[in-house]
C-alpha cells in the first residue's frame, strides 16, 4: 500500500459522521414534534465580536434550524455588563421554549466566566461547564457533557468498539476538553494519563497510547514518530496558521501526515473534531429537551 491510501484509509471522516448525528437528531426532534407538540430550543449568548466566534455561532444556528430545533441568539456588545448578562441568563433559564443555553467562550475580561458558568440552569447548560455537570461527571452519573469531549468519545466508540482495557493519553488538562475526556474515557474503562505542558518526556507518554486525544492549541506538536503504530489518534487542535500568499490555514496540533502514516486512525483538520462538536450540541439539547419533559432520551448520542 502507498502512502497516499495508507493515509486515506487513517482518516476519520468527523464531517460524514457529525452529518449522520444530526440526521439522528433531526429524527427524533421530528417525533419529538408530531408525537408531543415539542420543539427543542437552544439559545446562543455571545458577547462581543470575535469573527471566528461568530462563524461558529452562525453554523450552528443554521444547523439547528436544520435539524428542525428553534435557536435563539443573543448577540451583546462587548461593555455589556456582567449584571445584564446574568439577567439575560434568568431569563432564559425561567423560559420554557429554552432548552439548552450556550454562552460562546472566551467572554470579555471584565465578566467573570465562572459566575456566569454557574448561573445557567444544570438542566441546560449544554455545554457541560456548569460545575453540577463537571461533578456528576466525575462521579459516574447522569450529566450533560461538553460537546467536544463527547464527540470524540462518539468516534472512538465507533471506530473501535469497546474502549475497555486500552492505554488513552490525553494531551492538555483544560475544562473545556482536556478533563472531562479523561473522565469519559475513564468511565469506558481505559486506562487514562493526562498529560499537560509540565509533562517530562511526553514523545514517550504518546507512544504507550492506543488513543490519543490532543487538545493544546499548538499547531503540529505532536510528531509522527511519537505515534505508536496502529493507534487511535484524535486531533481536538484548530489552529490558524500563515499560509502562502497571505491566506491562512487552519492545521491540528498533529503532524497529520506524519502520524497518518502510523496511526490506524486519525482525525483530519478541518472535518474531524470540529464538526461533531456542534452536532454533539446538537444532540445535547434533544437530550436536555428529553429530561425536561421526561420522555425516553434518544440512543447513542449521550455518553
Ligand atoms: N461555550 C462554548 N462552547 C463551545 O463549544 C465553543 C465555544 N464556547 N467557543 C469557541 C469554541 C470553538 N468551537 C468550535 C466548534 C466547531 C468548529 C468547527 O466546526 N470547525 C470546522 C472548521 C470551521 C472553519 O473553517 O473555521 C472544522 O474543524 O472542520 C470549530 C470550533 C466551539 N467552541
Ligand atoms: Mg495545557
Amino acid at each position: 500500500m502507498n502512502i497516499r491510501e495508507t493515509t486515506l484509509s487513517a482518516r476519520i471522516d468527523g464531517k460524514a459522521f457529525a452529518a449522520d448525528v444530526r440526521t439522528h437528531v433531526a429524527d427524533h426532534v421530528a417525533e419529538l414534534n408530531s408525537e408531543h407538540g415539542i420543539t427543542p430550543g437552544l439559545a446562543v449568548v455571545l458577547v462581543g465580536e470575535d469573527p471566528a466566534s461568530e462563524v461558529y455561532v452562525r453554523n450552528k444556528a443554521r444547523q439547528t434550524r436544520e435539524t428542525g430545533m428553534t435557536g435563539f441568539e443573543h448577540k451583546l456588545s462587548a461593555e455589556t455588563s456582567q449584571a445584564d448578562l446574568l439577567a439575560l441568563l434568568a431569563r432564559l433559564n425561567a423560559d420554557p421554549a429554552v432548552h439548552g443555553i450556550l454562552v460562546q467562550l472566551p467572554l470579555p475580561r471584565h465578566i467573570d466566566t465562572e459566575a456566569v458558568l454557574a448561573a445557567i440552569d444544570p438542566a441546560k447548560d449544554v455545554d457541560g461547564f456548569h460545575i453540577s455537570n463537571v461533578g456528576l461527571l466525575g462521579t459516574g452519573q447522569k450529566a450533560l457533557v461538553p460537546c467536544t469531549p463527547l464527540g470524540c468519545l462518539m468516534m472512538l466508540r465507533d471506530r473501535l468498539g469497546s474502549l475497555k482495557g486500552l492505554n488513552a493519553v490525553v494531551v492538555g488538562r483544560s475544562n473545556i476538553v482536556g478533563r472531562p475526556m479523561a473522565q469519559l474515557l475513564l468511565r469506558d474503562d481505559c486506562t487514562v494519563t493526562v498529560a499537560h505542558r509540565h509533562s517530562r518526556d511526553l514523545a514517550e507518554i504518546c507512544r504507550g497510547a492506543d488513543i490519543l486525544v490532543v487538545a493544546v492549541g499548538r499547531p503540529g506538536m505532536i510528531k509522527g514518530d511519537w505515534i505508536k503504530p496502529g493507534a487511535t489518534v484524535i486531533d481536538v487542535g484548530i489552529n490558524r496558521i500563515e499560509a502562502e500568499g497571505g491566506k491562512t490555514r487552519l492545521v491540528g496540533d498533529v503532524d497529520f501526515d506524519a502520524a497518518a502514516r502510523v496511526a490506524g486512525a486519525i482525525t483530519p483538520v478541518p472535518g474531524g473534531v470540529g464538526p461533531m462538536t456542534i452536532a454533539c450540541l446538537l444532540s445535547n439539547t434533544l437530550t436536555a429537551c428529553c429530561r425536561a419533559h421526561g420522555l425516553p432520551e434518544p440512543d447513542g448520542l449521550t455518553a
